[in-house]
C-alpha cells in the first residue's frame, strides 16, 4: 500500500496557481522555436547542468521547440591551461592562435557538445548534436577590435556572418533537440576554422530560425544599469534605450546585450538574459508572468 501525505489547502493553492500561470505561455510558445544559450559558471556545476538539460526536456513536451547553442569558455581556459598553452582575453574575446582554435574545436564540438547531448538523453533519444562546421550551418569571417583607438589583431576569432539553417531545422521538424557548438568555418580561408563567441552565435541562428525566443543564461540575475549596483536591475528594455546603453557597458555584458540586440533587431520578439546560476530559471522566463532576468523587446511592443 502506498500513501501519500495531502498538501495544504494553502500549498495545493500554491502549487495550482503556479500551473495554471502558465497557460497562457503555453499557448503562446505551442510550436515555436525558442534558442537558447548556455554557457559560463551554470556549465560547469553538475546540479545546473542536469536542471539545464531537464528543462530542455520539459520545454520540447510543452509543445515548444528548443534549440541549444553552447559555449564553454571555462572548459577551454581549463584544457589550454593543462596543455601550458597561454590564453588571453581582450574585448570580451579570447585572442585565439591556430593551436589554440585545435583545443577550441576539441574542446567544444568534442566534450562540451556530446556532454550536453548525453545528458539530455537520459530522458529519451531527443537531443542531436551539431557544430557550426556542420552541413554550412554557420559561416564566419575574421574579426579584430578596437582597443584605444587602435586596431587589434585577435587571430582565429570571427563573427557568424552566414547562416543555413536547413539541418537545424530538419532536427526540429523530426522532434529532436538541436545542441549547436559554437565554431565557424572561415568563409575566406577554406580549411581554416574560427572562434565565435556563442552568444552571437545563437542570436545569429534565432535569427535565421525565425525563433519567437532568444534566452541567454549568465552568471548574474540580469543587466544592470548602474553596474555593480544591486539595486540597478532591468526587468525590461526596448532596442533603443538598449543601444544608448551599449557605449556605457562593460566587457562582459557587452557581446551578450548586442546579440540581444542583434536578435530581435532581426525579428526575434523577445531576447532575455536570465540567472543560470538557479536552477530551472529558464522554466520562470518562459512559463511566468514577471519572467525572470532582463527582456530586450521592440519599441512597439
Ligand atoms: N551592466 C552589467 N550588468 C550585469 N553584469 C555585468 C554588467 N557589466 C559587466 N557585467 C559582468 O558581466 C558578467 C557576465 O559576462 P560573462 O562573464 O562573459 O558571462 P558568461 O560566462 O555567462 O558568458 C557578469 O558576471 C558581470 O560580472
Ligand atoms: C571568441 C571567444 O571568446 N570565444 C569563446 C567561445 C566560447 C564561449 O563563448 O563560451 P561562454 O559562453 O561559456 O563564455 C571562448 O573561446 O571562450
Amino acid at each position: 500500500m502506498t500513501q501519500y501525505r495531502d498538501n495544504s489547502p494553502e500549498e495545493a493553492a500554491i502549487k495550482a496557481a503556479t500551473l495554471i500561470e502558465s497557460l497562457p505561455w503555453l499557448k503562446t510558445f505551442r510550436d515555436q522555436t525558442i534558442v537558447v544559450k548556455f554557457g559560463g559558471n551554470a556549465m560547469v556545476s553538475d546540479e545546473l547542468a542536469q536542471a539545464f538539460a531537464e528543462d530542455m526536456v520539459y520545454l520540447r513536451y510543452a509543445g515548444l521547440k528548443p534549440v541549444v547553442v553552447h559555449g564553454g569558455g571555462p572548459q577551454i581556459s581549463a584544457m589550454l591551461e593543462r596543455l601550458d598553452i597561454h590564453s588571453e582575453f581582450r574585448g570580451g574575446y579570447r585572442v585565439t592562435t591556430p593551436e589554440a582554435m585545435e583545443v577550441v574545436r576539441m574542446v567544444l564540438t568534442g566534450q562540451v557538445n556530446p556532454e550536453l547531448v548525453g545528458r539530455i538523453n537520459e530522458h529519451g533519444p531527443l537531443a542531436a548534436g551539431l557544430s557550426g562546421e556542420d552541413a554550412g550551418l554557420f559561416g564566419g569571417r575574421r574579426r579584430s577590435i578596437v582597443v584605444d583607438g587602435e586596431t587589434v589583431d585577435i587571430g582565429l576569432v570571427g563573427d557568424v556572418v552566414s547562416v543555413d539553417p536547413t539541418s537545424v531545422q530538419a532536427y526540429l521538424d523530426a522532434g529532436n533537440i538541436p545542441v549547436v557548438s559554437s565554431i565557424a568555418p572561415d568563409l575566406d580561408q577554406p580549411g581554416q576554422t574560427l572562434n565565435v563567441n556563442a552568444d552571437a552565435a545563437a542570436a545569429a541562428l534565432a535569427v535565421a530560425l525565425g525563433a519567437a525566443k532568444l534566452v541567454i543564461l549568465t552568471d548574474v540575475a540580469g543587466l544592470y544599469s548602474d553596474w555593480p549596483n544591486r539595486d540597478s536591475l532591468v526587468s525590461q528594455i526596448t532596442t533603443s534605450e538598449l543601444r544608448a546603453m551599449l557605449p556605457t557597458l562593460e566587457s562582459g555584458m557587452i557581446p551578450k546585450m548586442t546579440a540581444c540586440l542583434d536578435a530581435v533587431d532581426g525579428g526575434v520578439a523577445k531576447a532575455a538574459i536570465i540567472d543560470g546560476r538557479v536552477p530551472h530559471s529558464i522554466l520562470l522566463e518562459v512559463f511566468t508572468q514577471n519572467g525572470s532576468g532582463t527582456e530586450v523587446v521592440p519599441e512597439d511592443s
